[in-house]
């Protein structure tokens, strides 16, 4: 029966993926598999009733596993690293009679080389990934800051969504919208995303240029076509766009004759310069802007119906910046950080002025709100800018939404007073917090003491954004 014991033992050892050595409590190996030794690269089984304290003293085993629960007396686990490179993994268990003393030592190792292996490699994978996406964020930090778009209302999220469609397709798009509301600067971000983006960007603003240049701006001349022409010859706005794209910026300046030739030139995509014969073939894409109402303007014959479905494809109208309040609260972070490191600064706005410039009409929307925030970084020489610093236009042109006279209305009948400071106290926390780095830098604005910025700072926290 003892025999039959020992050959399924020996049997479930030999055939176990795991290298298995037991040794009694001497530290004399009575039993192991193969593989064991195949693992320190030493003959198979000649080991069997050696002591693993010699083995260890020879270097074979380093440290022996076994050694280590016969000493510890409990189940160990330890890293081998074997001479030829072997990264072995084992683990000891300690077996006890019934009386409690310590009778064997079995351990269990697995030669984990190949998954070390893999793992450095797929480190290095990864290190380099790394490094390949710092690149990326690097490149794409250096193409947003060149034509930055910065939104958070839903209006313009929509619009981005539906350009970001559009961008890699050939369509033509008509911007709609006043002006300042950033309809070159999408005109400029669909360029970037298209597949002509290593190609030229033309942008024409159609009101900049006098009637009687108009077609030699826009389709060039040949040598000689007309007094004071270039001797050479020129090649217009609309061949320096072949295979690029050409923006039109207030197309409803377009005057009536080039109106026919442009609709020619899209039709047919090949045009003849001035005072030429030659054809030349143009590709490009088309883009149009204006902020005057082009479908009024057909009505009343100032502007082609024919031209007019054509750069109708796919109009996107841009609303105007008060409709996009989220908006106005990141552009006015944005462009007050622009313009400090612009002009060497370090000015913030107090949260009643952030507050009225929220609250602003914003007629010549973002490009007026770039030019008001350098004039005041420019001019003002406080460091908080406070709404008396404010250009009259601004002080009294606040915008009367319905959300404020709701806001208004609930704090009069809804809340305590207790409540309505409250808010109070959340909303300028937050907009100092936004524009602040410190604490201090946040008392010296808010004009209360660092400590009572950091007591209202805890108290707020939930409510923060
Ligand atoms: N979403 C935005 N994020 C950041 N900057 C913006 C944004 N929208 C507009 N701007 C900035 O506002 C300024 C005016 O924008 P842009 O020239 O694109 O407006 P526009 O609608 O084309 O005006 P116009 O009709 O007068 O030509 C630019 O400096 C532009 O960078």
């Amino acid at each position: 029966m003892e025999k039959e014991l020992r050959l399924e033992l020996d049997t479930i050892i030999n055939t176990s993926n795991n290298n298995i050595t037991i040794t009694d409590e001497n530290g004399i190996i009575l039993r192991s598999n193969r593989e064991h030794w195949k693992m320190y690269d030493i003959e198979e089984g000649s080991y069997i009733g050696t002591s693993i304290y010699e083995l260890e003293k020879k270097g074979i085993l380093s440290p022996s596993i076994n050694a280590l629960v016969l000493k510890e007396k409990k189940v160990v686990q330890v890293l081998q690293h074997t001479k030829s490179g072997h990264v072995i993994m084992s683990t000891g268990y300690p077996v006890f009679n019934k009386e409690g003393q310590l009778i064997r030592a079995i351990s269990y190792s697995q030669d984990q080389t190949e998954i070390y292996r893999l793992q450095e490699q797929y480190e290095q994978l990864q290190s380099k990934v790394a490094g390949f996406q710092a690149e990326v964020e690097e490149l794409r930090g250096k193409e947003a800051s060149q034509h930055p778009i910065l939104f958070r209302s839903s209006k313009m999220k929509q619009i981005i969504t539906t350009i970001q469609r559009v961008a890699k397709s050939d369509a033509t798009i008509l911007f709609l919208g006043a002006s300042g509301v950033g309809k070159s600067t999408l005109a400029r971000y669909i360029h970037d995303r298209s597949e002509r983006h290593k190609e030229p960007f033309i942008e024409v603003n159609c009101s900049t240029i006098p009637e009687t240049l108009f077609e030699s701006e826009m389709f060039g001349y040949e040598p000689g076509s007309f007094t004071g022409a270039h001797k050479s010859g020129r090649k217009g706005l609309i061949e320096q766009a072949d295979q690029g794209t050409l923006f039109l910026d207030e197309i409803g300046e377009l005057p009536l004759s080039i109106q026919v030739k442009l609709l020619k030139v899209l039709q047919e995509k090949k045009m003849t310069r001035v005072g030429g014969k030659v054809e030349h073939l143009v590709n490009f894409r088309l883009i149009t802007a204006t902020n005057q109402p082009l479908k009024e303007m057909v009505d009343e014959g100032k502007f082609r119906l024919d031209l007019y479905y054509r750069l109708n494809v796919i109009p996107i109208s841009i609303p105007p910046l008060h409709e996009r309040q989220d908006d106005i609260v990141i552009l006015l972070q944005h462009y007050l950080q622009i313009m400090n490191e612009k002009h060497h600064s370090t000015k913030k706005l107090h949260p009643s002025t952030y507050h009225q410039l929220v609250q602003y009409k914003w007629p010549g929307n973002v490009r007026e709100m770039e030019n008001i925030l350098e004039r005041l970084v420019l001019t003002i020489e406080d460091p908080i800018i406070r709404p008396e610093h404010l250009p009259l236009e601004l002080q009294s042109n606040i915008k009367e939404t319905v959300e404020s006279s709701h806001y208004e209305q609930d704090m009069v009948e809804k809340k305590s007073l207790k409540e309505a400071v409250e808010e109070v106290e959340i909303q300028m926390l937050s907009r100092a917090k936004k524009q602040c780095k410190t604490t201090y830098e946040m008392a010296e604005l808010l004009q209360i003491s660092q400590p009572t910025v950091i007591y209202k700072l805890k108290k707020y926290k939930n409510h923060l954004q």
